[in-house]
């Protein structure tokens, strides 16, 4: 890694990487945090060797996974907050910037959780997969509105993130019941939500999430079940505006088997892509801090966000 990268990023990049610090906007909090460390601790001596620093510790956050796009995301925002002429000048836009940054990212979950509440009513049974804090947001708001919300939580094989979702609607006093993902068509007609996040969405409304969640919206919507999407429009995917598609992460096949057991069942080719794409016609709603969209209709918001384009201000110029 490029040595000018302080070592709290490439600590913040580590931690990414083998998800430690995961979920969309977990993960972009994190990496402006990161470039705000990077920037009060350099000791760069003119500003273009600050904004080169700037540019490969951005790099290095930006290498770890390549599917949620809050992360170049928020890279994008808080590098475009560098405009001053001096290194003490610089130091303080990004520094700002980031504040900015996590304090909007905060504000953003909020009222996105009342907007997801408004969709669940008194005594609705949900359905969750993989964990996300924007989805978790909405029950966090249906239940400080005096609703009585239970949940029937998948595992979410491989890594099991499910188990988090769990704990954390039971902190909020959330009845759970928690099934393998193969079970989920099952418990279907027990639920009034399918509630899940997302990790980026694309222009046409496609929603790129934890894998599993398209068997489960397909399943969802041969039932009737409504499917409800939570996402802040951090997670909206600009590049997808011109043509991009967005690279779906391959992870460690030894999350689903080690080495060991995979030789003793005669060496099977084993895959592991950690996240699959729902089409915009099995999602009923796109829940964002600006209001429900139905998923045909986010193009507007992202050209309205977004419509400047999508520099990549961690490059090399
Ligand atoms: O931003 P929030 O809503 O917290 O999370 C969004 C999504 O991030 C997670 O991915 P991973 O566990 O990092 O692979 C899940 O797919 C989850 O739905």
């Amino acid at each position: 890694m490029d040595e000018r990268v302080h070592p709290e990023v490439r600590h913040v990049a580590a931690d990414i990487d083998t998800m430690e610090v995961r979920g969309a906007a977990t993960i972009a909090d994190a990496v402006a945090r990161a470039l705000r460390t990077q920037a009060e601790e350099s000791d760069a001596t003119d500003p273009e060797a600050f904004r080169a620093e700037l540019r490969a510790a951005a790099r290095a956050l930006h290498e770890t996974r390549p599917t949620a796009v809050s992360l170049p995301n928020a890279l994008r925002y808080v590098l475009r907050g560098m405009s001053s002429t001096t290194v003490e000048g610089l130091r303080q836009d990004i520094v700002t910037s980031a504040d900015d940054f996590c304090q909007r990212l905060d504000r953003a979950q909020a009222d996105l959780g009342k907007v997801g509440a408004n969709r669940l009513r008194d005594g609705d049974v949900i359905m969750t997969h993989c964990h996300s804090t924007d989805a978790l947001a909405c029950v966090e708001a249906a239940v400080e509105q005096g609703k009585h919300i239970e949940a029937i939580v998948k595992e979410t094989r491989p890594r099991n993130q499910g188990h988090i979702t769990a704990e954390e609607l039971a902190d909020m006093g959330v009845p759970v019941t928690l099934i393998v993902d193969s079970a989920a068509r099952r418990y279907l007609n027990d639920v009034d939500h399918v509630l899940v996040g997302a990790d980026a969405v694309a222009a046409d409304g496609s929603v790129i999430n934890k894998i599993g969640t398209s068997g489960l919206a397909v399943n969802a919507r041969d039932r009737g079940t409504p499917i409800m999407v939570a996402s802040q429009t951090l997670k909206l995917h600009p590049g997808t505006l011109t043509g991009h598609t967005v690279d779906i992460e391959m992870r460690d096949t030894e999350e689903i088997i080690d080495e060991e057991r995979r030789e003793e069942i005669g060496s099977p080719k084993v895959v592991n892509p950690a996240f699959d794409v729902t089409p915009p016609r099995y999602v009923d709603a796109i829940v964002t801090e600006r209001g429900q969209f139905p998923p045909e209709s986010i193009v507007t918001l992202m050209r309205e966000l977004f419509g400047e384009g999508t520099s990549e201000p961690w490059a090399e110029p």
